[in-house]
């Protein structure tokens, strides 16, 4: 049987906290497979708020969220987490592992996919020996090897030079052809325009 395209549905999204100003409000937008929408907007317009809502962590105020054909969720945060005595490639591995790879096999994927990520030096290296911008690209890598079907990410070229950025926006392209719904919270203008539609929360009701 075929599976089920892959959707997300917002209609008319809003939210604001207990306490706090409306921070977005009629988001209406569909996202597909193929696509790399991003959220665009100054500090505190929502991004990260607006990824959880999509992840569907955090209830929107007003609005309704549909996905349909959207079981895995991959989320790579702003503030990378890792076990601080394992390799990198043992991060990378361990969600392949989790879905029955043999070792080898797993190992195989995992350091196709760091390479992707310019990490292929680093793959022996300890977590917590890792710069912050290697760390985060090892959280996507590790992401990617959880086969999402919607991947959120948080400004994943904060902490990256020029030429890494282009890799991991790159990157970033080539797995939303793959068949991934990818959506990346971000300030950068490269990243911005690697995406193929942008969702700008400075242009809704920040006035308020
Ligand atoms: N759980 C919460 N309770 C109350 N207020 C919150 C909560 N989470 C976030 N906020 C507030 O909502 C606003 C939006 O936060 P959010 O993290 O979504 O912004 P952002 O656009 O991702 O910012 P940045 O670019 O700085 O990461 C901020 O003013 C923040 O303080």
């Amino acid at each position: 049987m075929a599976e089920p395209a892959k959707l997300v549905r917002a209609i008319g999204l809003g939210h604001r906290f207990p306490g706090t100003a409306e921070l977005f409000s009629g988001l209406t937008f569909e996202l597909h497979p193929g696509q790399v929408t991003g959220l665009c907007g100054p500090s505190g317009s929502g991004k990260s708020t607006l990824l959880s809502i999509l992840a569907g962590w955090v209830a929107p105020a007003e609005g309704t969220l549909e996905r349909t054909g959207v079981s895995r969720t991959g989320w790579v945060f702003q503030n990378p987490y890792g076990v601080p005595r394992r390799s990198a490639l043992d991060h990378v591995s361990l969600p392949l592992l989790a879905q029955g790879w043999t070792r080898g096999q797993a190992e195989r994927r995992a350091l196709e996919v760091m390479a992707d990520f310019g990490l292929t030096a680093v793959a022996d290296r300890q977590f917590r020996r890792l710069s912050g911008g290697e760390a985060q690209r090892l959280m996507l890598a590790r992401s990617v090897c959880s086969a999402p079907d919607l991947l959120l990410v948080d400004e994943p070229t904060a902490q990256l030079d020029l030429r890494t950025a282009r890799t991991v926006n790159r990157t970033l392209g080539a797995i939303a052809q793959d068949g991934t719904i990818v959506v990346i919270a971000t300030h950068d203008p490269d990243t911005r325009a690697v995406c193929t539609r942008v969702i700008d929360l400075a242009e809704r009701g920040r006035d308020h």
